[in-house]
Formats: C-alpha cells, structure tokens, sequence
C-alpha cells in the first residue's frame, strides 16, 4: 500500500463545516475507464468547490487518474495491492479493458476486488481528517461495510442514467419480463406511461424467474449494498430526464444527486470538451485530419464503441463496408480487432487504433455525428458536445440508453438490427448513416441535440444551474455530518 500526496491537501482553502472539521472526501472508482472518468471530472468539481480529495485505486490505475487530475490539486492518491491469482484472469490485469473477453471475465473479475478490503479499511482508519463522506463506485459493494464500520456515509456511483435505474427497477418490481415468450417482444412499462422496452433490452440474468451464476450474485451484493448507502451521484441533469430523476427521488429509500453532465468539469481547467486550440505538430494525426476535412467542407462521422466493446471480425467488416457504402467521411476509433482496415478506407475514412480524446474529437466543428455503443458517457459527451448519435448498443445497459437517445430524447436514430446479440447488415448501416448526415430526420436529431448540449451547459452554470445547485446541497449535506449511524 502506497500513498502518493499530489500536493498537500493544507494547499487548498478548506471547507469548515459548522463542526469545525475539514470537508474530506474520498473517492473509490472503479478499475474500468467508463467508470474512473467520471469519477475523475466529479473530482475536479470537488476540488473547485475546496473539498480535500483522497483517492483510492491500484497500482495500475494510478498513472491514468495521477495524469487526469489538475496540476497542484488538493488530492492524495492511495494505491492499493490489486488481489492476485484471480481465476481465469491473467496477471498484471487491473482494468476491465484490458481482460482478454469483458463478457466471459467480468464477474471473476469484479468479486475479487472484495479481497482489496483488509487494506482499504487500514488505510481508512488512519485517514485524516476524518472522511466526510465516500463515493464509491457501486460494483465495489463490500466500501458500504467498510463506511459502515466507520460511519461515514456512502454515496454510490453507477455511472448510469436515472432512466435506466428507474426502467430495470420498475421491471423488476413489476415482474414485466417474465411473460412475453419472444425477446423482441414490446412491453409496456406500467409505472412510466409511453416507456416501453423488450427482453432483449436486458442481461440474462435479468430475464430469467430463477435467476443464478456468478454475475447475478455479484449484481445482488451491488444493488442489496447500494440500498443501504446515504445516496447516489448520477452522471445526468435533471432537464434531460425529469420524469426518472423525479422517480428516484419519488421513491425516498435514498437521495440522489444529479450533478452532470460531469464531462462539463474540465471545460474551464483545460479546455476540454471545446476544440483544443494547438499548434498544428503537437495535434495528433486523427486531429489534423478532422481539421483538413474542416477545410474541405466536410461533415465527419465519429465512430466509437468505447473502452470495452467486443466486436467480432465479421461485424467489423460489416461496419467497414457499411461505412464506404454510405459515401460519408468517418473517423473510426478501434479498441481491439481490425487488421487491415486502415488501408481498406483510406481517403474517405481514417481509422485509430490508439486511446483519443474523445470530447476533443466530438468538440471538433467538423464532427456531425457518433455513431456510439450509448454508454453512457458517450451519450453525454455527445449531448454537450450537441452532435446526434447514430445508436447501437451492445451490451449492459446500453439498449436503455439507445432507447433514451433515439426515443425519448430524439437526439439520435437507432440502427436497425443492433442490439444485445443482434448483427446489423451492412444496408441497415448505410441507411441510417445516410439518415443521420443528409436527411430530413437527421436535420430533426441534430436540432434537438445542439438543444440539450444548451440545457447541459445550463445546469452546469455556477450560481444558477440545477446541476450546480445539486452537487451544493450533497456538500451541505454531507461536510455537516460527523458521523452516521447505519
Ligand atoms: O479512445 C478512447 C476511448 C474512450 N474514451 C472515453 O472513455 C469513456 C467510455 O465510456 P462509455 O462511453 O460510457 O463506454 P464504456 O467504457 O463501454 O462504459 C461502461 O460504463 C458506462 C458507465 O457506467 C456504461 O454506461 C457502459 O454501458 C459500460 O460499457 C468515455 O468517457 C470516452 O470519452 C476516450 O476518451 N478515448
């Protein structure tokens, strides 16, 4: 166990509460970059806010969140032993995007970080000041016993939209899942009028009346822990999805605090999320290439399915064909798989095999469209960024968010054909990038795209915004509490 003091916390101009103590926090993401990102944008808003961080993670970890934060920030980072001899997982693997199949290694993957306990509880006692409050991610569930044993309240990170917590509790609850015979099936969600949904919306698991295997398990310790915490941080705003963050908070088990888009955070320390203004050697290639489409008058597609997707050989020659065929420029960023391809589309389209900044890329005023996996990052990256998506989930809960995005929200068109297990033919392809860049619906998606990214920038408004009213009331509530009872 290691700890690394960025700068010393006494640096910042603390919060003292009416107790007199310092406002401490501590922070615990998740080893998935989905989940540590933003963690790491809510840790900037703290940070602005004079709230001391701590932040645990692994040792593997730490150069990605070490770089993410800013310079001099009022945070310690504390390294904990990542658990070894992890069944079917190699060594050296501490992050989900970097296990050989997400799908087939996640549970073991994610039960063993129970084995990180003894430690974190060490260093927790010894923390001071006292901690305030902890947010930590909500597949760590065993942080709830911990902040239980030293009554500090626990507010859970998801990473997820109040949409899709609120749909798969309310089909659970209601036990919808279990009757339709087809998983293509529409089910009216009864609690949410006009919201419906198919089986093939959700996880095996999910579907199943008698439901077992390592994943449900983990996903029980995960919810049975998080409905015992003090509250939630959503990535979200209230004006994206008033219905289901008024839904949650209906419910009045727990608080929840929408204090997205958290992407918004790095706006003011780095230029993030806006085109980044530098000089024309330090850009990276993709990036000269979006500015030479620029010049040429061009509108660009950005592909990516972000960290972790697993997408087969045949699929991606599918979307390669589908993306020529569609005659529209393309920017194509690829996490594993794909030899060759480079080559196949040069000229119309450039194809990345290396980590990007994607705000950067969907800032960039060339950039029309996202054709996206819908994690949820991505959709509100691509919200405050105002550029419409082209939806094709792929696993988790994805197909909510696609649902969100091209149903509800209209900010996006769903391709046909994709889903959970669904393979979508290079035509359907074609169409709906042909939809999204030159046609009349497209033009529709676009205006109520570039409308969110104005209410997202909105919420986050220092003073006014509901984003920014929120994340002041979970610091009123939480740097006043000394302790709590659980
Ligand atoms: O080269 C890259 C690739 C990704 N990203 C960033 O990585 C994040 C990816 O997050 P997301 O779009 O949500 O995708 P996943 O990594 O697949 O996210 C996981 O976590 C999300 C939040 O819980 C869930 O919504 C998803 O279903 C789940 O797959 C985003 O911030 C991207 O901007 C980059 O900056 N550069």
């Amino acid at each position: 166990m290691g700890t690394e003091v960025v700068a010393a916390p006494a640096a910042a101009a603390e919060v003292i509460p009416a107790g007199g103590t310092v406002c401490h926090a501590v922070l615990f993401p998740f080893m998935s970059k989905g989940h540590t990102i933003p963690i790491l944008h809510l840790a900037r808003l703290l940070l602005r806010r004079q709230i001391t961080l701590t932040i645990f993670t692994t040792p593997a970890n730490r150069p990605f969140i070490a770089a993410s934060l800013p310079a001099g920030a009022a945070a310690s980072i504390v390294e904990l032993p990542f658990p070894q001899d992890i069944p079917e997982i190699p060594a050296g693997v501490e992050s989900t995007d970097k296990l050989p199949s997400v799908d087939s290694h996640f549970p073991n993957f994610a039960l063993a970080t129970e084995r990180i306990r003894p430690d974190f509880e060490s260093a927790l006692e010894n923390l001071r000041p006292r901690p305030s409050f902890m947010v930590s991610d909500g597949f760590l569930w065993w942080t709830q016993d911990s902040a239980e044993k030293f009554g500090i309240p626990r507010l859970v990170f998801y990473g997820m939209s109040n949409h899709s917590g609120s749909v798969s509790r309310a089909v659970a609850v209601d036990r919808l899942l279990f009757g339709p015979e087809s998983a293509d099936e529409m089910i009216s969600v009864t609690q949410f009028p006009g919201v419906r949904v198919c089986k093939s919306d959700f996880d095996d698991w999910a579907r199943s009346p008698d439901p077992k295997g390592p994943h449900f398990d983990f996903v029980m310790k995960s919810v049975v822990a998080s409905s015992r915490s003090y509250g939630s941080v959503m990535n979200s705003f209230y004006e994206f999805e008033p219905v289901f963050v008024d839904h949650l908070n209906g419910l009045g088990t727990q608080k929840y605090y929408s204090v997205g888009p958290l992407c918004l955070a790095d706006v003011d320390d780095d230029n993030c999320g806006k085109e980044a203004v530098l000089a024309a050697e330090s850009k990276p290639a993709w990036i000269q290439w979006l500015d030479e489409k620029l010049a040429e008058g061009k509108s660009v597609l950005y592909v990516a399915f972000g960290s972790q997707a697993e997408i087969s050989e045949e699929q991606l020659e599918e979307i390669a064909c589908g993306l020529e065929e569609s005659e529209v420029d393309f920017l194509w960023v690829i996490r594993k798989g794909g030899g060759g391809l480079e080559e196949r589309v040069k000229g119309r389209g450039m194809v990345v095999g290396e980590w990007v900044d994607q705000r950067g890329i969907l800032g960039h005023a060339c950039v029309q469209g996202f054709l996206s996996h819908c994690g949820w990052n991505s959709v509100m990256e691509s919200v405050c960024a105002g550029v419409p998506m082209l939806a094709w989930p792929m696993m988790a809960e994805q197909p909510l968010n696609a649902r969100m995005v091209a149903e509800k929200v209209k900010m996006g068109i769903r391709v046909e054909g994709s889903g959970r297990t669904g393979f979508v033919q290079r035509g359907a392809l074609e169409k709906a990038v042909r939809k999204l860049m030159n046609g009349v619906e497209g033009m529709e998606v676009r205006r109520n795209a570039k409308e969110y990214a104005e209410k997202a920038r909105k919420a986050m408004e220092e003073g006014s915004g509901s984003s920014w009213k929120r994340l002041n009331l979970l610091i009123h509530d939480l740097c006043s509490k000394a302790k709590i009872e659980y």
